[in-house]
């Protein structure tokens, strides 16, 4: 598996670049670990870098956590900093960067490219509303995550057909996005997810 495969046209020192897209409840932190667990990428969630520093108790902390209650973006500045940032802590030692939960809208994406670079792949981890919401409420019993609450998750899925799925359609063009089904088992969906990784050889 490519080590250090330099992504043509990143005018950066990162190397590769995966972006799992995916709505609220899809499986992307999932599938994200597992990928972790097999080609030892760097994964970095946009969500797990906001919740440690909500847990921080920092003043933009707190800032943070109520956008994140009602499961609405944060500001566009805050989290690609952020993942900038923990890029660049962990670039000289990293196989290549799985991110996560971003972008989530258009601008997100066009900004990532400019201040970092562009992704290679785009694993598309595609499940239906209803899929998504009954797993989110699942996972609601245990998470303790305040947004993983039933009018959260409404948000949160509505804020993902508007902004995030016009995502896809933005990186379609350029033959990068796998979508891959993910209605099935875990590992069900991680032979496919393992196939489109496997492709980039
Ligand atoms: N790229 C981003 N831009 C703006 N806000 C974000 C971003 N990523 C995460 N957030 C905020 O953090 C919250 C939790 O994100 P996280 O990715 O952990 O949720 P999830 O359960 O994995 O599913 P989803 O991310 O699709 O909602 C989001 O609802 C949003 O409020
Ligand atoms: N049946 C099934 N459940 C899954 C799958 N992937 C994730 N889940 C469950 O769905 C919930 C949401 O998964 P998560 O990875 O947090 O989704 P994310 O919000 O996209 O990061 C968790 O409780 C998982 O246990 C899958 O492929 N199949
Ligand atoms: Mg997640």
């Amino acid at each position: 598996m490519h080590s250090s495969l330099h992504v043509p046209g990143s005018p950066t020192i990162f190397s590769l670049i995966l972006i799992c897209p995916g709505g609220p409840g899809s499986g992307k932190g999932t599938q994200c670990e597992k990928i972790v667990e097999r080609y030892g990428f760097t994964h970095l969630s946009s969500g797990d870098l906001l919740r440690a520093e909500v847990s921080s108790g920092s003043e933009r902390g707190k800032q943070l956590a109520a956008i994140m209650e009602k499961g609405e973006l944060v500001p566009l500045d805050t989290i690609l900093n952020m993942i900038k940032e923990a890029m660049i802590a962990k670039a000289s030692t990293s196989k290549g960067f799985l991110i996560d939960g971003y972008p989530r809208e258009v601008r997100q994406g066009e900004e990532f490219e400019k201040k970092i670079g562009a992704p290679c792949l785009l694993l598309y981890i595609d499940a239906k509303a209803e899929t998504m919401l009954m797993r989110l409420i699942k996972r609601g019993e245990t998470s303790g995550r305040s947004d993983d609450t039933a009018q959260t998750i409404k948000n949160r899925l509505e804020l993902y057909y508007k902004a995030t799925e016009p995502v896809i359609a933005y990186y379609q063009g350029r033959g990068i996005v796998r979508k891959i089904n993910a209605e099935g088992s875990v590992d069900e969906v991680f032979s496919q997810v393992a196939n489109a990784i496997e492709s980039l050889q």
